[in-house]
């Protein structure tokens, strides 16, 4: 796990005259969990999108395997994507659409594959992620953690070797954000795949990171394993992982709102 797979270079982006992010750089190696945290609206987001090439940067580069892909033409660039998966936020799954079609989404849209291999495959995703006999229901049928998990397998379903997941495990119990770190590790694990993780769930950053680092003032400013963040006096890193409501965070934050 020594090869650098994904590098953040200097990583800028304004919003019209916004900065929101003003150099990040951090690099993410094969096979790596690395969790990226920080206050509300410090640019996590904003940050994984650039990876998965939905934003385009201000200045700064994007090296996946070798490729910029700040470089790529648009075509170039969904080629690109196959190689990522990507857990929106709200999962967004397509309310019209059976889980199955949601999870086969990709070979519906864009092969002509056989719709029984379609259904197959859709089959085999979900049941990596636990979830069986629910192929012929609608979204809304389904639980709040049951639909993390149908995306989840959607966001496998192109065998990605880089699963990017916003809030994986925001809005659900602790008994599912548990079931979805399990899950997290379990792709790393069976799949090798590389691993970006924005979230602000505490418990389950420090049950899944290798890494960990925290977004404050559009930079990265502090960068270790969960042993050393744990341990790193800085103080807004302790405000961070102590959930103090007071603190240079919460300064930050408000001096920011427009
Ligand atoms: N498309 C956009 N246009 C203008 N401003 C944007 C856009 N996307 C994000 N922003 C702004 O960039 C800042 C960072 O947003 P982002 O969603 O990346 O934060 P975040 O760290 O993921 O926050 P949260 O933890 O609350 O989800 C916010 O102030 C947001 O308003």
């Amino acid at each position: 796990m020594n090869k650098s797979y994904i590098i953040v270079k200097n990583l800028v982006k304004k919003f019209g005259d916004r900065e929101i992010l003003k150099g990040i750089s951090f690099d993410v190696k094969k096979g790596e969990i690395f969790v990226l945290m920080g206050g509300s609206g410090s640019g996590k987001s904003t940050t994984i999108k650039h990876i998965i090439g939905l934003l385009k940067p201000t200045s700064g580069q994007i090296i996946i395997d070798g490729i910029d892909i700040t470089k790529l033409s648009q075509n170039e660039l969904i080629e690109f994507r196959k190689k990522m998966g990507y857990l929106f936020q709200e999962g967004a799954l397509f309310d019209s659409l059976k889980i199955w079609e949601n999870v086969g989404f990709y070979y519906l849209e864009n092969t002509k594959k056989p719709i029984k291999e379609i259904y197959q495959l859709a089959k085999e995703k979900l049941e990596l992620v636990g979830l069986k006999g629910v192929e012929e229901l609608y979204p809304s049928q389904l639980s709040g953690g049951m639909r993390k998990r149908a995306s989840l397998a959607r966001a496998i379903a192109t065998n990605p070797e880089i699963i990017l997941y916003d809030e994986p495990t925001s809005g659900l119990d602790p008994v599912m954000s548990a079931i979805i770190d399990n899950l997290i590790l379990k792709l790393r694990k069976e799949i090798g795949v590389t691993s970006i993780v924005v979230t602000h769930d505490l418990e389950s950053a420090f049950s899944i990171a290798d890494r960990i680092a925290i977004i404050h003032k559009g930079k990265i400013y502090a960068i270790g394993t969960p042993e050393e963040i744990k341990t790193n006096k800085d103080p807004v890193v302790q405000q961070f992982i102590n959930r103090l409501p007071e603190g240079p965070i919460t300064k930050d934050i408000y001096s920011n709102q427009p």
